[in-house]
């Protein structure tokens, strides 16, 4: 059966945590990411794809910081816009080219998105977003002291720059990328939850410094297009609960109910498996069918052979 499905691409699909961040690497995890998605094309699916962009928004931010006395900063929504036009020009462009080589023929359209946020969320007074490259813990406190940063601890990888992430109200253009996807094409959208927009009394829209999660977009996204399936592409084949420890367990097929329980009991980490977890809990309870894997079980997962599964 054909399903419409949501694809989330992690940021460790494009780039992984110790891996130099020049283009050729990244361009090289995409291609083996649009393998694993064109495998599920191939199936006859409908996909749309989202993607992250913490470490590219980070970086891409940092040169424009470290350019400043040649040429001005931009914003760091416009810094978003950036990471949002290479990354999916790399995936729009692998994706072709597998596509081609499988002898399919699907449109690929990258769209360039803005996600509304709301801003009075209080994601402004408290930064919880890592971006860009890892620091040691006395790195990351010297720059934070020199450049006026905010740093933080990243899920056990390292300290990061941290930056607001308010939650997203709604995706701009989401019946757009519907109508695409009704049509068979492939939509790339969303890109690093989006570049975050707020609306002003008069209706007009204007950038916000943030990088929302793409994990909650990609909920949102999945919702107004009305998605069947909403994929959470990831480097671990599961969701785990007691993760690390040594009565770690990986979690198949779960309902609501006892998703929601381990999320209670605070098994899954802010800032990574936690914002996967919820919006998979999401938009299971609105009726569609969530799974968290691994890129390389993305296939087997969508025959429900793999991965954590989460339904009403
Ligand atoms: N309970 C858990 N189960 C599985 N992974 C977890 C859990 N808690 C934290 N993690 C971490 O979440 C990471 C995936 O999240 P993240 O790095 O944000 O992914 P991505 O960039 O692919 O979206 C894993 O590499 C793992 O270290
Ligand atoms: N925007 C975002 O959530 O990016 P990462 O998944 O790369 O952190």
């Amino acid at each position: 059966m054909s399903e419409k499905i949501l694809i989330a691409l992690g940021g460790n699909a494009i780039l992984q945590p110790k891996q130099e961040a020049n283009y050729e690497n990244q361009l090289n995890n995409v291609h083996h990411s649009t393998e694993m998605i064109a495998q599920i094309v191939k199936k006859g699916h409908r996909v749309i794809i989202t993607h992250g962009n913490g470490p590219q928004v980070g970086n891409i931010l940092l040169q424009h910081e470290e350019a400043k006395d040649v040429i001005p900063p931009f914003p760091l929504d416009v810094c978003s816009a950036e990471s949002q036009g290479f990354i999916g020009y790399m995936i729009d462009q692998a994706l072709k080219n597998t596509l081609q080589r499988m002898g399919l023929k699907n449109q690929v359209v990258s769209m360039l998105t803005q996600t509304q946020v709301s801003k009075d969320d209080v994601a402004f007074q408290n930064p919880t977003k890592p971006i860009g490259v890892f620091y040691s813990e006395d790195e990351a406190k010297q720059l934070a002291d020199k450049k006026n940063w905010v740093v933080k601890e990243d899920a056990g990888r390292g300290w990061r720059r941290v930056v607001a992430s308010p939650k997203p109200e709604s995706i701009l253009g989401s019946e757009v990328i519907k109508t695409l996807t009704d049509a068979n094409a492939i939509v790339i959208a969303s890109g690093g939850g989006g570049i975050p927009v707020v609306k002003n009394e008069d209706g007009t829209f204007q950038g916000i410094e943030a990088v929302i999660d793409k994990d909650r977009s990609g909920f949102k996204l999945a919702a107004e297009v009305k998605a069947d399936k909403f994929m959470i592409l990831t480097d671990v084949p599961n969701a785990y609960i007691n993760y690390g420890k040594p009565n770690e367990k990986a979690l198949g097929a779960i309902t609501l109910e006892e998703a929601k329980q381990y999320i209670k009991e605070g098994h899954f980490s802010a800032g990574s498996m936690a914002p996967k977890m919820e919006s998979a809990i999401k938009f299971a309870e609105q009726g569609g069918k969530s799974i968290i894997c691994s890129l390389d079980q993305a296939g087997l997962a969508i025959e429900e052979k793999a991965g954590t599964i989460i339904s009403k």
